[in-house]
């Protein structure tokens, strides 16, 4: 899916949704139980049931391999019942040295190798430049990299104060506190300055928790064009407001993604109705959002 069919989806829709897809066989409802794949039997009740409301999906990979060959087999799937116009995330968080990241982009990427044809991965940054590339090898899809995450350990790595020289330095671009010809950004700042050196908003995105609104500006203002994918609406109760206010474009340049508040709004029969119950509140609250940004 290319940035203007994205952006034409959240238009179209009036939703910026990203449903994820974090299916713990634990939590499923008791009477899917019996189902042959239940894991399956229940991302296709909430893919029905929220499909008017989403431009995304993001099956968490985590999920999926701790069941072991039959979780593979829940997750393709479930990507085959995703619907096309809805943009789809491999949430697996690889990279590796470039040998072994081209066969992470092997398996999301390429259906004849792993049977998966993922519109996007998540990539963490750290290897570096060599370890991004082999995923964006493949035309037409996505990267979305790490840049700043929704849990507390963030602050371990992320938002620690680094220099670079500017003559030629590292990071390509003016920093947030200057002396000279040295830029000091936090870690993550320095992610997002150097990685769009290798692609631009067409074929990457930042991941940046929504429990960081007090970075987000600063991150508009760092990466204006760019889609930021934003976990941590609902169950980690960042607001949605205050990323909308903060991260909305034109093109609409958010996914906001609520994985428990929606899966697991109901653990009864009635699970897929009031998924798509809490997935319609998000929209509707979204579409007043695209209607005040400028
Ligand atoms: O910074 C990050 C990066 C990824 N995630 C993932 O998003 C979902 C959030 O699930 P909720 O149930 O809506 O909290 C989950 O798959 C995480 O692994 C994130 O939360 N934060």
């Amino acid at each position: 899916m290319t940035y203007t069919d994205l952006s034409e989806q959240i238009l179209r829709k009036q939703s910026y949704l990203c449903v994820g897809l974090d299916t713990d066989l634990r939590k499923l409802p008791h009477h899917l139980l019996t189902e042959p794949d239940p894991v399956f039997a229940f991302n296709k009740a909430i893919i029905d049931a929220t499909a008017d409301f989403a431009v995304s999906y993001k099956p968490n990979i985590a999920f999926y391999e701790a069941q072991g060959p039959r979780g593979w087999e829940s997750l393709q799937r479930t990507l085959e019942y995703i619907p096309a116009d809805c943009f789809t995330i491999a949430d697996a968080k690889r990279g590796d040295i470039g040998n072994t990241s081209g066969l992470y982009a092997r398996t999301f990427f390429e259906p004849q190798a792993a049977g998966l044809n993922f519109d996007s991965i998540t990539v963490a940054p750290y290897m570096g430049r060599d370890s991004v590339m082999p995923f964006l090898d493949y035309e037409g899809k996505w990267v979305i990299l790490l840049a700043l995450t929704s849990n507390p350990g963030s602050a371990d790595f992320q938002r620690l104060v680094t220099t670079s020289q500017l003559d030629g330095g590292m990071a390509g671009g003016g920093g947030d506190y200057m002396s000279e010809n040295v830029a000091m950004d936090q870690l993550y700042q320095t992610v997002i300055k150097t990685a769009q050196t290798w692609a631009g908003p067409d074929r990457m995105m930042f991941v940046v928790g929504a429990t960081q609104t007090s970075e987000l500006s600063r991150i508009r203002e760092l990466a204006p064009d760019h889609f930021l994918l934003v976990p941590g609406v609902g169950a980690q109760g960042g607001s949605l407001a205050e990323v909308s206010r903060r991260g909305l474009t034109k093109a609409g340049g958010l996914l906001v993604n609520a994985s428990r508040s929606i899966l697991y709004a109901s653990d009864g029969l009635d699970f897929a109705a009031q998924a798509r119950t809490e997935a319609q509140t998000l929209q509707k609250e979204m579409a007043l959002y695209l209607a005040e940004r400028v």
